[in-house]
């Protein structure tokens, strides 16, 4: 437990470096790719976080007993949650030069999971993990190491930014994950 409090905070000494301008290129035509199959791709990445983390479910109320990926699929509160998420993230990529707006949506973020939803701030970790994974196995022919590399970079400040809002807000962790 010690442990894991001092790797929150050693996370949050480290700011993720800022993006090169090739990087958010990279960032911007892999998006777009995405973006076009919005629906389908934001349906993978939340039933992969779903089927390999069962716990995240603990959220919804409306699915968190369903275990069958079919049955998950057809979730209307899965499906607008991944609407959201892919949402957001345009949001995010569409505005990489503007820092101010970068940090605005990920306040807004960061404050509902801790204050309405109370959100363990991991899941946001993992959930990084699993868009990673999912979009590199869908978009193969564009996930190239290096618009590997940029992703990480971006889901890594998108978490740094989250885990800030949540330190601010006062979170404190009630369960094991
Ligand atoms: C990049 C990551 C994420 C983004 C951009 C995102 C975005 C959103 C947005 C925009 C909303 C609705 C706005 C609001 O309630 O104020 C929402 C609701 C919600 N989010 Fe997320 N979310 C993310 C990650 C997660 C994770 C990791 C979990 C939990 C494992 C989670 C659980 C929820 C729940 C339970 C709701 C309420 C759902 C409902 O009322 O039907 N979110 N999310």
């Amino acid at each position: 437990m010690e442990m894991e409090q001092q790797d929150v905070k050693a996370d949050r000494l480290e700011r993720p470096d800022p993006l090169l301008d090739s990087e958010r290129e990279m960032i911007q035509d892999t998006w777009a790719k995405v973006y076009q199959n919005c629906d389908d791709a934001g349906v993978a990445i939340l039933i992969r976080l779903f089927v390999n983390f069962p716990s995240s479910k603990q959220y919804f109320s409306q699915f968190k007993q369903v275990e069958d990926p079919e049955e998950l699929e057809k979730s209307a509160q899965l499906r607008k949650h991944a609407r959201r998420v892919m949402n957001a993230i345009n949001t995010l990529v569409e505005n990489l030069h503007d820092g101010e707006k970068v940090v605005s949506v990920l306040k807004l973020v960061g404050k509902a999971h801790a204050l309405r939803h109370k959100v363990e701030p991991v899941y946001f970790k993992i959930l990084s993990g699993v868009i990673l994974e999912v979009l590199g196995e869908d978009f193969s022919d564009h996930f190239t190491p290096e618009v590997v590399g940029a992703w990480t970079k971006l889901l890594d400040a998108i978490y740094w930014h989250v885990v800030g809002v949540y330190e601010e807000v006062g979170w404190v962790s009630s369960s094991a994950v």
